[in-house]
């Protein structure tokens, strides 16, 4: 479903040139869940950007669903960290779930069905009318997720789309996002700090090196697919991946020092 081969990407500027990416390849297959972790500041966002057509790549290609990138692909959906910023707040919870589908000429009968499933599933069917302003931030994030699931993305891309709420908030919406994508067979590359986090909820972790980034390591996650936030966490295994994909990220740190 996504595929990136070789991809380079340097930002020019005046006084300072970045190579943020020095050469990515990865494959997501159909209905997979991965997560992408590595040191900060190592080109996790520039790699989304360049997935989701915001960004040209200086090298290299990138396909969704077969077809190369070259601006926005209409079956890839966005959640960012930043939901304060990602949500219109001149709308309403209703209408913000609402305008991307409007946008997609889909009709007013089906737009409405898809609103509602997808604002029931986050638990919000009973603030419609409310102002993004007007929620908690985890309720926030929640309408940002409805949104982007209401679309019906073949492909959900998620940057760190926890990093600002709460440690219990945070748990509830990784069980969320572990219920959409089973209930609906999306593939989600989802970019998190979080090593727990990643291995919770990936089938599979990529963890990146330091800028100028190369993959490093690719551990596939053989944990049960049922997950619940008690016992999963508490199992041995979960304790061996945690600490594989930690020993990876120290092993990028250290490489970017030497
Ligand atoms: N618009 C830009 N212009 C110039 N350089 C940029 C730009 N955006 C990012 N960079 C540089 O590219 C590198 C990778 O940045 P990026 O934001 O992709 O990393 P990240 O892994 O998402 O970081 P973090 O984990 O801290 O969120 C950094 O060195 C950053 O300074």
């Amino acid at each position: 479903m996504l595929t990136v081969r070789e991809l380079h990407k340097v930002y020019p500027g005046e006084n300072r040139t970045v190579e943020a990416v020095r050469e990515v390849s990865l494959e997501v297959a159909d209905g997979e869940l991965v997560c992408l972790v590595g040191p900060s500041g190592c080109g996790k966002t520039t790699l989304l950007k360049c997935l989701s057509g915001l960004l040209p790549p200086t090298g290299g290609s990138i396909a969704v669903n077969g077809k190369p990138v070259t601006g926005p692909p209409v079956e890839l959906a966005m959640v960012f960290q930043e939901y304060g910023r990602s949500l219109f707040p001149w709308l309403t919870v209703w209408e913000n779930v609402q305008l991307p589908l409007r946008q997609k000429k889909m009709a007013k009968t089906e737009r409405e069905r898809l609103g509602r499933l997808a604002l029931s599933a986050v638990d919000l069917a009973g603030d419609h009318d409310a102002y993004p302003w007007q929620l908690s931030g985890g309720m926030q994030q929640r309408v940002a997720i409805a949104r982007a699931v209401a679309y019906q993305p073949r492909v959900l891309l998620m940057d760190e789309p926890f990093a600002a709420v709460d440690a219990q908030t945070r748990a509830d919406l990784e069980d969320l996002i572990r219920r959409v994508w089973r209930d609906l067979g999306v593939t989600i590359l989802f970019v998190t700090h979080d090593i727990d986090e990643a291995v919770y909820l990936g089938e599979r972790v990529i963890v990146l090196s330091s800028a100028p980034t190369v993959v490093q390591q690719e551990i596939p996650i053989d944990l049960p697919a049922e997950r619940d936030q008690l016992h999963t966490r508490a199992l041995p295994r979960f304790a061996e991946l945690r600490a594989e994909v930690y020993e990876q990220i120290q092993k990028a740190k250290a490489s970017a020092t030497r």
